[in-house]
């Protein structure tokens, strides 16, 4: 390490973190634009290439110059990781205290430049870095590990974290292996470590932001293909999916299962009376108190137009009676929107019953039961 020369570290920096930039800059164009805070995770390894690009010039112009302007510029990196990661999150974004907290620093280190002592500037610069890279893990660890659970977000925590421990270490060594007078490029073990810590936790955090993006993009997706964009219920296709798996594992395990077949009553009278943009607002009202009725483990899915299936694993005849009829009644409680019509609905309730060969046989009994709740009156369980 001590062979190492720090001035080529410090180049190798600047490169590769322009590098990550430009990549996510270009990867940025390719997402859609409702992911929030890419151009901001896009600018900040440039920051920090601009920052250690300055830093290389140590010798060819005035040092107060090259640290100040330096040492802006790598505080404004690790802010727009920051703000990048406060937009992804949806967070409100908080400029004005972290930007105050940068230029009181900036201000205290030109203090410094009067009285020189690159000790005491060294524990000032880390310390404000450290605050701001300890703000930005606990952002991630309060608010993004909660939302975004993959190896991206936790990626991301543990390269802050360790750069913490990097930036701690580095103010604190300082009294042991630095002089007053030294310089950023004085070749110690110290200072060849701190700043290839530096060069690859830039890496590092550019690729935990671009994998955080990516990963968002596969959620928004998987989103789009199994949920229905009206009502948050699940899609035919994926209500199919989880129905057929649930059959398999009555089949199998012979857990009970049952299901409701739900149609709103009237509807058409709704379109017709106050028009489909109210059929819609009926439509989600009540698939989401419909949703507010069942259990945890119950499944709601889209079955066509205003028709919806609900999965009820483990749920027996009496007990999918029951969830029925207490759907009915929701539905019956919930008080929709001003301008917004109140729906009934008619139930046919079916449960899996030996020589059942599969899940439309379950889907046709049904169909029956909810054929009778019509002919019978509709707003009504059979
Ligand atoms: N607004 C809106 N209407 C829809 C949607 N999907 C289906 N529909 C309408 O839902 C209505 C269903 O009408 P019908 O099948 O006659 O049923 P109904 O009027 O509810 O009568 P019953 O089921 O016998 O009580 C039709 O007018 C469809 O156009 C949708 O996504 N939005």
């Amino acid at each position: 390490m001590q062979s190492l020369d720090p001035r080529s570290i410090t180049v190798m920096t600047a490169l590769m973190a322009a590098v990550m930039g430009a990549v996510l800059l270009g990867m940025r164009r390719n997402y859609p634009s409702g992911i929030q805070g890419l151009l901001l995770w896009a600018l900040a390894p440039m920051a920090c290439a601009a920052s250690a690009g300055v830093y290389a010039a140590h010798g060819l112009l005035p040092e107060i110059l090259i640290a100040q302007t330096g040492n802006a510029l790598l505080l404004t990196g690790c802010g727009l990781f920051y703000f990048g990661t406060q937009r992804f999150l949806e967070r409100p974004v908080t400029w004005r205290f972290w930007g105050g907290i940068a230029l009181l620093s900036l201000a205290l280190l030109t203090w410094f430049f009067i009285r020189p002592d690159y000790r005491v500037r060294m524990v000032l610069f880390t310390g404000t870095m450290t605050a701001c890279v300890l703000a930005h893990a606990r952002l991630l660890l309060w608010h993004g590990a909660r939302t975004e659970r993959g190896f991206a977000a936790w990626l991301c925590i543990a390269t802050l974290l360790l750069q913490a421990v990097v930036l701690v270490l580095r103010g604190a060594a300082t009294f042991w292996v630095d002089t007053a007078d030294a310089s950023r490029f004085t070749p110690t073990f110290v200072q060849n470590a701190y700043i290839a810590s530096y060069c690859f936790s830039v890496l590092l955090l550019s690729v935990g932001v671009l994998l955080m993006s990516s990963e968002r993009v596969r959620q928004e997706f998987e989103l789009l293909a199994t949920r229905d964009v009206l009502t948050g219920a699940l899609t035919r296709r994926a209500l199919l999916q989880a129905g057929g798996e649930e059959f398999d594992r009555w089949r199998r395990y012979e857990h009970p299962l049952s299901l409701l077949l739900l149609d709103l009553d009237h509807f058409k009278q709704v379109n017709d009376r106050h028009g489909h943009l109210v059929g819609d607002r009926v439509l989600a009202g009540s698939a989401a108190a419909i949703r507010a009725a069942l259990r945890g483990t119950d499944r709601l899915g889209r079955y066509g137009g205003e028709e919806f299936v609900i999965l009820l694993p483990s749920t027996g005849a009496d007990a999918a009676r029951a969830s029925a009829e207490r759907v009915r009644t929701a539905l019956l409680a919930h008080e929709p929107a001003p301008g917004v019509p109140p729906c009934s609905a008619s139930i046919g309730v079916a449960w899996a019953q030996p020589g059942d060969t599969s899940l439309d046989t379950l889907l046709a009994r049904a169909d029956v039961a909810l054929y009778r709740a019509k002919a019978n009156g509709r707003n009504r369980v059979e």
